[in-house]
């Protein structure tokens, strides 16, 4: 389980958020939403450890997040704006080195490149691909990932609407098997997932932003 509580970040002298309270529990997706600049990435980094927050704890499974670092973000698969893909490297060369440095148990890379549309093109340079290829190399990962939870910013940029549904699909699989799910993105995901909760940062929230029950 992830807890955040009483989470307050500044930046550039202006508060993004404060005394921010939330919780997301296994089969939990939550989507962060938020007019451009509210805070939205600067609360998933603050989560990841990129980012210290001005006050707050941060919590997974009960311990705080800083004090097993390690641990916590073997649990963990981001997806950020830079999402890290090699423009000089293959479909399948990215995957390669991405599971060097993220170990999973599944490395069949042909089935996730196929599932994302990219069955042909897996050994070419990513510099040949459209923006929105590009972006499903990166995707890709989300078929091979066995971490428990995903924190996403923004995964559907770029892509075309039956990226959308495949990619929530993949949500929903991932969500049915216990996994959990922080998401930010301007898509309504309310039709498609019954266990969503919303929080939403921007100015009529500061100070009272909670979702969930943290104790
Ligand atoms: N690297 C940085 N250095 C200084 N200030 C930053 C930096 N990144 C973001 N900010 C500031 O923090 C605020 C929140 O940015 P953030 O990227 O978290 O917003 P966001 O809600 O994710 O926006 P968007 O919807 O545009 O992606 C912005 O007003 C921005 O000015």
């Amino acid at each position: 389980m992830l807890e955040v509580q009483g989470l307050t970040c500044f930046r550039q002298n202006r508060c993004l958020f404060a005394e921010l309270n939330f919780v997301l529990s296994d089969h939990q997706i939550c989507q962060i939403e938020g007019p451009n600049g509210a805070g939205k990435s600067t609360l998933l980094r603050a989560i990841l450890g990129l980012f210290r927050p001005d006050e707050g704890k941060i919590l997974w499974d009960g311990e705080s997040t800083t004090q097993q670092a390690e641990l916590f973000l073997q649990q963990v698969f981001f997806l950020g704006h830079k999402f890290a893909i090699n423009s000089d490297l293959t479909p399948w060369q990215n995957l390669e080195f991405w599971a060097v440095l993220n170990p999973t148990s599944n490395l069949d890379f042909t089935t996730a490149l196929g599932l994302v549309g990219l069955t042909g093109l897996e050994h070419i340079p990513c510099h040949s691909l459209s923006a929105g290829q590009h972006r499903r190399v990166a995707l890709a990962r989300l078929w091979l990932t066995n971490t428990k939870l995903w924190i996403l910013d923004e995964p559907f940029t770029a892509i075309d609407k039956s990226g959308v549904q495949l990619l929530q699909q993949r949500f929903d699989q991932h969500l049915q098997n216990g996994g959990m799910i922080l998401i930010t993105t301007h898509q309504d995901l309310s039709q498609n997932f019954e266990q969503l909760t919303k929080l939403t940062l921007g100015n009529s929230t500061i100070g009272h932003s909670t979702v969930g029950d943290a104790e």
